[in-house]
Formats: C-alpha cells, structure tokens, sequence
C-alpha cells in the first residue's frame, strides 16, 4: 500500500519529538511485557489482510491484547483521489508523498496504541516491499521506541491462488465502487504491476539483523529466522497450521441429558429420551450432509459418545473438550449454589469470564484448554465437534472473534447444530434446530442491579 518513500524521509514530528519518559535508552522495564510490532511484507494480493486479521483473531482470544492497523484504510481516509492504478506508479510524485504521509501516521498511531493503550501487539497490514521502508520501520520501532519487531512476509506466485484472492477481497474494495469486476481486476493487477518494480523480498543476508519468517504459498513452504521469544514463536507455529483449503466445521452440544433435565450441572449423566432422539437425528442430518472425509470429535463424557454413536465416521474422544468444571458446585442446581454458596453465586455474575469455581475452572482456564483443540481444528478438514454448553461458547468466541466480556454469555441451545463456513476474513455461521423438544439451559447476563 505505500512504498511512498521519497528521498527526504519526512518523519512526522510526533516520532521524532517523542520521547521515552523513562527507563533511560538501552534498557526497557522488564516489568511490564515488551510490546510487540509484527510487519507484513508482501505484494499485493498475497493474503497479508487475511494472515494478519486471522492472527490477530487468534491472540486475542488467547488473551493477547492485539490490533490491525491496515495502511489502505489510512489511504483511502486521506484521499477519495484513488482513479486508478496509476496512483500507485512510483513517479507519482504527490501520490507518494500522500502514502509515505499515511505510513507515518499508521506508525505513529501503532505507537500511540502500544504505549497508551494496553496494547500488546500490532500488526501492521502494509505491503512493507522495499528495504527502505523497512529499515524506516526499524528505526522507529527498534531504535526510537524499542518493541519487538517481526517481519511475515507472504510470497505467492500462483496466478489462480492470486485471482481467487483478487475476486474474492478485491474487486468489492471502496477503491473499485462503480467498476465492474473485470474492470476492477485488471485494474489490481496493473495496481500489483507498480509494486513488483520496486519489490525487493526479505533478504537473509542484506536484512541479517532483522527477525521475519516468509510464507510460501499459502504455507507450504516457511522460513523462519532469527525469531525470539514466546509469542513470535506462537506467531509461527500459528500460522505454519493454518490453511486456506474450504472445509465446515460443524458444532454440536450433546442430547439433552438426566441432569439437563434436572437442571443440574456438570456431572456425567446418559441422554434422557429426548437427547437420544436428537442423535438419531444428528446422525441422519450428517447423513444427509454427504460430508467428504468428515471426522467426529467428541469430549470424554457419556452424553457426547452416545450422542456419537449413530455417526457413520471415523471418532476421536478430547478430554480437552470435557465440560467446564464446577468445582465444589459440581451436580448443584444453580438454585442450590445460590443457597449454599452465595458469595460465590454473585461474584460469578460481576465477571462470569474470570471467575473460577472453588477447586474447579474459570471461562479463561477454558480458553487455555482448549487453544491445543483450535490449533489441531486449523490442521484439520471436514469437522464435526460434539461438546457442551461452556466449551462450545470458548469455541464460537474464536471463530466468530467475539470478545472474553461476551464469550461466557453466547447462546448454544441443546438440539441445534451450528454450521461454521470459513469466507474471506472471517466465518459464516448457521444455527440449524433438528425439531427435537429439550430444555433450556441458557441462564442470561442478569440486570445490572
Ligand atoms: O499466500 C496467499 N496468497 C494469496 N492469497 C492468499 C494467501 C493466503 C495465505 C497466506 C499465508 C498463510 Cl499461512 C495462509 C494463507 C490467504 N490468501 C487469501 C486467499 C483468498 C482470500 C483472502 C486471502
Ligand atoms: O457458564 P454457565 O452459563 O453456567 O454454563 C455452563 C454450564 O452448562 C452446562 O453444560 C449445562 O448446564 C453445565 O454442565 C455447565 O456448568
């Protein structure tokens, strides 16, 4: 999106005239994390906005604070010039200023966020193409403000996977209201023409000093080097398991249990009648399905595996995808915790999220749980996965990137089957009723008292 580097690197004044309060130079205070600044580097159409939007998905949810700053939507709030490609030739002179000026804006922005904030990751979306801008970026980053700093550079050279990126998140840009999207892809592609003369990838050699890992290919080849610290290397790890392959993934409680219908929680009650009617009917609506090499996840409690049973597929049991544990509340009804241990009873509604039963799990112990569960189901093709109330709740707030204050409260009614679709950025997501009568087991978010 820029490479509007002109001879005269005019750095927006707020950088050069920020000034570190303290500790003196050389020494950040290790008592806080070091924030941290991840560059994409890439040229156009390479999935840059996918990777970073996706991984930033994935560090919040588990419990990283992190934040896109996208260097086209900076652009596109500074100027309504954009005509056509010939905005991004390299001898538009004005054009360049304008984008070397929004560069410096996203990075004065992405500091401002980290050091004001609570901000502990930014990703900047930019095309990041020549040496000079990301030597720009390390002076600011490293030197002046002293982050981590992490190169991901996507390199691409399949033209299908180019188009079907282009089709996909390009022609429906603002920058192309009113073309039409054969006029908008021959347009990107020119757009992608201006960028490759001045593209200069990560050199191992030349950018020795920095730390970057290069994606080929949607993931099937990566580099990684000189990567430090934990979360670069959860970076690479996450991204090395994600793919691009269309698949569904399909989320289901159990059949409603004994205790559903008792209003108890926890324990490892069978399916009452009616639960088991609903896993005949699961199994008939996978049938139905025609699910190419579909696989069956299930936790380790009875009323997920008898709900199982009558799936024609081949089944895994996670004990990672076992309720959340209640602890000392474990078989109450909500009535009888709120007699018996009422303290409890009422900080659990002041911060459902954080609250951990008495010798038993919080929502966020839930989340650590099951991180090794969504990293296998980015691996992963066709899913259906059979769980609970709580676990299921963990596992929706990832794929539809819902923040921790809403996780604890997402409605998963008994006898329903979710149908989650990855498109483009995010997650399309269908709520299907199999019509088999059950309980209610959703307690809401009470009055603000
Ligand atoms: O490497 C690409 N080249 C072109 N396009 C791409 C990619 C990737 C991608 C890159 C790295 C990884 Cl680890 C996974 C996927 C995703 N996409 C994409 C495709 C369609 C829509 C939105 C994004
Ligand atoms: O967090 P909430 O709303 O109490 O829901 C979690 C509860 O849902 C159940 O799965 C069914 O009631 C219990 O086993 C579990 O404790």
């Amino acid at each position: 999106e820029e490479n509007g580097m002109s001879a005269s690197s005019s750095m927006s004044t707020s950088l050069l005239t920020k000034t570190k309060p303290f500790p003196i130079r050389g020494e950040r205070a290790n008592y806080v994390n070091t924030p941290h600044v991840i560059v994409m580097v890439g040229l156009p159409a390479r999935g840059k906005t996918y990777m970073a939007k996706k991984l930033t998905r994935y560090l919040n949810w588990i419990g990283i604070k992190t934040k896109v700053f996208n260097l086209g939507e900076y652009r596109r709030r500074a100027t309504h010039m954009y005509k056509n490609h010939n905005f991004f030739r390299s001898d538009n002179e004005e054009a360049m200023a304008l984008r070397e000026r929004c560069a410096m804006d996203a990075l004065d922005d992405v500091c401002d966020w980290l050091d004001n904030s609570g901000g502990e990751v930014a990703v900047f979306d930019a095309t990041n193409t020549t040496m000079h801008r990301r030597r720009l970026i390390y002076n600011i980053i490293v030197e002046k403000m002293e982050y981590k700093l992490f190169y991901v550079e996507s390199i691409c050279d399949d033209p299908s996977i180019i188009e079907a990126n282009i089709r996909e998140v390009k022609v429906n840009s603002p920058d192309y209201r009113g073309m039409t999207s054969e006029e908008a892809l021959e347009d990107f592609l020119q757009r992608i023409e201006h960028y490759m003369e001045q593209y200069q990838p990560l050199d191992e050699a030349l950018e020795d000093h920095l730390s970057f890992m290069k994606v080929y290919n949607t993931g099937q080849k990566v580099v990684v080097h000189k990567h430090e610290g934990h979360i670069q290397a959860r970076i690479v790890y996450y991204l090395m398991n994600t793919h691009v392959t269309p698949r569904t993934i399909y989320l289901a409680r159990h059949g409603e249990s004994a205790y559903n219908q008792m209003g108890k929680i926890g324990g490892d009650s069978d399916l009452s009648e009616r639960g088991r009617k609903f896993g005949n009917a699961l199994a008939e609506y996978i049938k139905e399905q025609k699910i190419p090499k579909l696989r069956v996840w299930t936790s380790w409690m009875k009323r997920t595996i008898q709900t199982a049973e009558g799936i024609d597929a081949p089944q895994e049991r996670w004990k990672a995808l076992n309720e959340i544990d209640a602890g000392i509340c474990e078989e109450m009804t909500y009535a009888e915790i709120k007699t018996k241990f009422p303290e409890d009873f009422a900080a659990r509604d002041q911060n459902k999220f954080s609250y951990r039963y008495p010798r038993g799990e919080s929502y966020e112990d839930l989340v650590a749980r099951l991180e090794p569960v969504i990293m296998e189901l980015e691996r992963q093709g066709n899913v259906l996965l059979i769980a609970h109330q709580a676990v299921l709740r963990c596992l929706l707030a990832y794929f539809l990137d819902k923040p921790s204050d809403e996780l604890a409260y997402i409605e998963v009614p008994l006898h329903n089957v979710i149908k989650l679709t990855p498109v483009a950025y995010g997650c399309e997501v269908e709520y299907i009723s199999l019509n088999v009568e059950c309980v209610n087991t959703h307690r809401p978010r009470p009055e603000v008292g």
